[in-house]
């Protein structure tokens, strides 16, 4: 089988998952302009060398429905401020994208007229297909999911080859590597085997939902440099989550 090189990446369209807190950079809160200058780097990386990327931006630096509830905030209220926190992480990395001549559309599930582009799927593929960034905001629009579920979704609507979730351990793990110093890291897991041991790094329905897609899904750290160019080439990069 021929091993795909730079200019022949393995993946053709990705869709590509960024934790909100990892945008924290060092802060306890917001957002590091260096992160996002280094992500809009790495992107643009991909783009180079002709892969289609979608893009899905959490919330977590800025606000969580659960973490807002726990101190007394009605639930839905606070995930409908969770998914407007993933709308302003999408206009900052719009900004650094741009900022690097890479050209970026903004669309979100939630409509925000005069702001950015309600989702529009067959609009979202089109400017793909003309190697534009989409970043698809405000996760599903829906209370009580997560952006990994929005993540899985909308890369299965748009058909892409793998689900890439960029985070900040190198992996999934036998347990949370930041709990367990002992916990070992799996190269390669089926979403059975996710789903049985409860492995925490992705919550369920995002897994059970690209089980039933059959949609593979990369757990890697997104603050090892090149990284993602590595994977998208076809280096083994993190965990690779699968069919069996
Ligand atoms: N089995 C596991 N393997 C790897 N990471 C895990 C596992 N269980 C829990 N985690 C945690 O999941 C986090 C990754 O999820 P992510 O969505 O990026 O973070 P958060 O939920 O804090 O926004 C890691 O930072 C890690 O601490
Ligand atoms: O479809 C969605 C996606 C996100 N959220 C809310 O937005 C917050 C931020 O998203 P997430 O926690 O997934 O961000 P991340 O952990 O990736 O930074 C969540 O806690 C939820 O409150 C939601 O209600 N529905």
């Amino acid at each position: 089988m021929p091993v795909p090189s730079k200019s022949q990446p393995k993946y053709k369209r990705v869709l590509l998952k960024l934790s909100g807190e990892a945008l924290m950079g060092e802060e306890d809160f917001g957002i590091d302009p260096k992160v996002m200058d280094r992500m809009a780097l790495e992107i643009g990386q991909l783009v180079g060398i002709g892969v289609q990327v979608g893009l899905v931006i959490g919330g977590g630096n800025l606000f969580r429905g659960a973490s807002l509830h726990a101190a007394g905030l009605d639930r839905v209220t606070g995930d409908h401020m969770g998914m407007l926190a993933t709308v302003m992480n999408a206009l900052a990395m719009r900004d650094a994208l741009e900022r690097s001549n890479i050209s970026t559309r903004v669309m979100s599930a939630i409509p925000m007229s005069g702001i950015v582009e309600h989702y529009d799927r067959r609009r979202a593929i089109r400017d793909l297909k003309d190697g534009d960034v989409v970043i698809f905001s405000a996760g599903t629009g829906n209370p009580f999911f997560t952006t990994d579920s929005a993540a899985c979704l909308r890369g299965i609507e748009i058909d892409a080859d793998v689900v890439l979730k960029a985070t900040k351990v190198d992996g999934v793990y036998t347990a949370d590597p930041m709990k367990d110093p002992d916990a070992q890291r799996y190269d390669r897991l089926t979403y059975d085997q996710v789903l049985d041991m409860k492995l925490g790094v992705m919550d369920l329905t995002a897994i059970c939902l690209c089980r039933d897609h059959n949609m593979p899904v990369r757990v890697f750290d997104m603050n090892k440099a090149g990284a993602l160019t590595n994977i998208v080439v076809g280096s083994d990069e993190g965990t690779l989550i699968e069919e069996g």
